[in-house]
């Protein structure tokens, strides 16, 4: 299997560059389509659209409401394709980002991805998720490139909640797990192939970085400061992150994001937050040392991430729910079966349940 890393043609990371953006995304085109749903409208809209008409680009504005689903893809992209827009910029979080990348492949432009939250690694991957119009996750859409630009404003980034900046956290910490995962089993990447050690050791930077710079981040959040290791967690959260998982590969953790996401309680936890679960969830399957589990709860508690099942709105799960998240975290095509051994719904079932118990432990 040949190696494969692909990334972003450019990413630009700063406080204020929401500013610049029609200087970043000169060459890309000449007629923008600005996506955001209200909220991210109201901080980005008029930045946004200033700077890219004094570059002299046609520009358009169009709501995002809120899922990432075939429907609202379908939606968007007749829009755009009536102004005639060769480049979509998207505004927010992973399912604007997510949205976004399947209209630009389906209408062959360019696309501008600006996270206003750094909550997920969407922002720099090839890939969008699809879920059905009621939040369930349905399945990956594969595009044939990454966004042409990342433009990440870190002043807006720290001036978000800062639950969103935690979920970050959480995302971008499954990313070496998995991506380690992956390169222990000779599993394939998100491109499908095996991983280089640009990707594997982009996830080791990412976690480093995270363990170095995490809780000092989040404090300078909470009080809206853009400071040095905020820079380093959004970098983390965001490039490294998403670098990391596409070219080094998903493992168990998002398969098991995957499975929780089946259950209607957990719809009101982000991405981030079930997938800590998630990551837990593995480092259990795993067999990870004890001391390496309980650093990472502790680690995971001193940022502010869930790591019980009511954490993330599971208050007293059935053995009906587990077995349909465990189910669902096995099925064929998902990433789980890139962890170096088989895994069986029972397994995670049984490590969902442990972790359960360890998290409660710690608190
Ligand atoms: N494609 C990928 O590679 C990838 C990777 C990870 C996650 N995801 C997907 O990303 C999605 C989750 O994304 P998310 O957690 O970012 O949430 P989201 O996109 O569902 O919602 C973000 C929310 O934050 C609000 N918001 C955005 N910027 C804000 C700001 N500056 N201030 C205040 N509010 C702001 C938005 O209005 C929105 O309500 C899931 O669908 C997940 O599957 C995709
Ligand atoms: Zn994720």
């Amino acid at each position: 299997m040949a190696k494969i890393f692909a990334s972003p043609a450019n990413y630009t990371q700063g406080r204020g560059v929401a500013a610049e953006i029609g200087t970043h995304a000169e060459d890309l085109g000449g007629s923008a389509v600005l996506l955001a749903d209200d909220i991210v409208m109201d901080i980005v809209g008029d930045t946004v659209t200033e700077s890219l008409e004094d570059h002299e680009f046609d520009t358009e504005t169009m709501e995002f409401r809120g899922e990432c689903s075939e429907r609202e893809i379908e939606r968007v992209a007749d829009q755009a394709s009536e102004y005639g827009s060769d480049v979509i910029v998207s505004a927010g979080g992973g399912k604007a980002l997510d949205a976004a990348k399947a209209v630009a492949e389906r209408l062959d432009i360019a696309m501008v991805s600006m996270p206003t939250i750094a909550s997920t690694d969407a922002p720099t991957s090839s890939l969008s998720v699809i879920y059905t119009e009621h939040g369930e996750f349905e399945e990956y859409w594969f595009h044939s490139k990454n966004p042409e630009l990342v433009l990440v404003d870190t002043a807006i980034i720290a001036g978000a909640p800062t639950r969103t900046f935690r979920s970050g956290i959480a995302d971008a910490l499954a990313t070496w797990f998995e991506a380690d995962a992956t390169y222990r089993s000779h599993g394939e990447n998100i491109f499908g192939g095996a991983s280089t050690r640009a990707g594997h050791a982009l996830a080791e930077l990412c976690y480093e970085t995270l363990r170095r710079h995490g809780v000092s981040a989040v404090h300078a959040v909470e009080n809206g400061a853009v400071t040095e290791s905020v820079e380093a967690v959004t970098e983390a959260n965001t490039l490294l992150s998403g670098l990391g998982f596409e070219s080094g590969g998903l493992a168990a953790a998002h398969s098991i994001h995957n499975g929780l996401t089946q259950l209607e309680a957990t719809h009101d936890a982000t991405h981030g937050e079930k997938v800590n679960i998630g990551t837990l969830s593995q480092l259990v399957l795993e067999g990870k040392d004890d001391a390496f589990v309980e650093d990472v709860i502790e680690f995971s508690l001193d940022i502010g991430l869930p790591v019980t099942l009511a954490d993330i709105g599971l208050d007293d799960p059935t053995d009906d729910q587990l077995e349909t998240v465990a189910e669902a975290a096995c099925v064929e095509e998902e990433t789980i079966h890139n962890e170096p051994f088989p895994v069986e719904p029972a397994m995670v079932r049984d490590a969902l349940v442990t972790v359960n118990e360890l998290g409660e432990r710690h608190k």
